[in-house]
């Protein structure tokens, strides 16, 4: 299996990373627009093989895409990341052109390559890539519930004091502020969580999950890596495993839920044909509230970028 990853900055390095120590892919193509860059990250982490004992081959590229070509999946975590104050949608301006240009490039090379986006504004730039390759929306997708999913679950193993491991939750909707997390569907270990935990606790854990990534940009002055990273890798884990994993993806909804042509972050079954199938929930009153809302609040960033051309 090949896999491109482009953009080999905080992201794209620890996703490739990651790929090569779980020889998720036998060959991973690290690609970016510096220098140099894509090819020194990936020869060190090619030299780790003999320390970590992998066998995944790491090459980098500057702006050859002739060295993605054939790509089985491809990540795209190339643009900039916010600074603190930003939110992420104040990205679009640079980042919509990157994302365009670099999904021309993807879909030139590699015509099969099914396409994780990682770039923010998250669910908008799933949108650039999707109408740019104009492959089905089976083969194109964003990566944020998975991250978004972990961090919920790490704050929640902190506060009960047990391993994350155990701890299973779905949540919905933009990867904004207006993410929808869904406590009717967290369970630990079996247990709903709300047998162990009490609801004030719950809502702070909530809230913090929400603004997660914000919390990380006040403290290192630039977006998260590390999670993010992991999270793309087992995305693209799932899909050339075959795995048939259910996880929170963004994709575009054509009807579930109610809405139609809107991306945004629902389970879905990952399989080697992308997004196997997409569940559909049954929401209570607050819930179908609470998604609206982020349907609107992606909506209006995509008419943005509708604008933009
Ligand atoms: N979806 C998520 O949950 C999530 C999580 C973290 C970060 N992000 C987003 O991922 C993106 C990358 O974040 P980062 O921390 O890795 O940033 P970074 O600045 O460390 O790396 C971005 C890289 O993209 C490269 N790049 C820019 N234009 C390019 C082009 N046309 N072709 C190829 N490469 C190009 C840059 O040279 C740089 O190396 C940001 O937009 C960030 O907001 C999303
Ligand atoms: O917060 C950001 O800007 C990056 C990413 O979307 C995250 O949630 O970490």
């Amino acid at each position: 299996m090949k896999v491109t990853v482009v953009g080999a900055g905080n992201v794209g390095a620890t996703c490739a990373d990651v790929l090569a120590y779980r020889e998720i892919a036998n060959e991973i193509v690290l690609i970016d627009i510096k220098e140099g860059l894509a090819e020194g990250k990936s020869l060190d982490i090619w030299q780790k093989a003999p320390i970590d004992l992998y066998d995944s081959r790491t090459v980098g590229a500057t702006n050859d895409y002739k060295r993605t070509a054939g790509s089985d999946v491809v990540v795209i975590t190339s643009g900039l990341p916010r600074k603190p104050g930003m939110s992420r949608d104040d990205l679009i301006n640079t980042n919509a052109g990157i994302v365009k240009s670099v999904t021309e490039n993807i879909v030139r090379n590699s015509p099969d390559a099914i396409i994780i986006v990682v770039s923010n504004p998250l669910d908008v730039m799933t949108y650039q890539a999707h109408i740019t390759s104009r492959l089905p929306r089976t083969k194109v997708m964003g990566m944020a519930g998975i991250l978004d999913t972990a961090r919920y679950r790490a704050f929640l193993a902190e506060a009960l004091n047990i391993s994350p491991k155990d701890i299973q939750a779905m949540l919905l909707g933009g990867h904004g502020d207006t993410m929808v997390p869904l406590p009717r569907y967290t369970t630990v270990a079996g247990i709903p969580v709300t047998e162990l935990i009490d609801k004030d606790k719950l809502t702070a854990i909530l809230e913090r999950t929400k603004v997660g990534g914000g919390e990380l940009v006040k403290l290192m002055g630039t977006s998260a890596w590390y999670a993010p990273g992991s999270a793309a890798a087992q995305m693209v884990e799932a899909i050339v495993r075959d795995q048939r994993r259910i996880f929170p993806v963004c994709v575009k909804l054509e009807g579930e839920y109610g809405i139609k042509d809107c991306y945004l972050g629902v389970p879905v079954i990952l399989g080697k044909n992308g997004v196997e199938r997409i569940i559909e929930l049954d929401l209570d009153k607050e819930e179908k509230a609470l998604m609206e809302a982020s349907r609107k609040a992606v909506r209006e960033v995509m008419d943005v970028l509708d604008k933009l051309g």
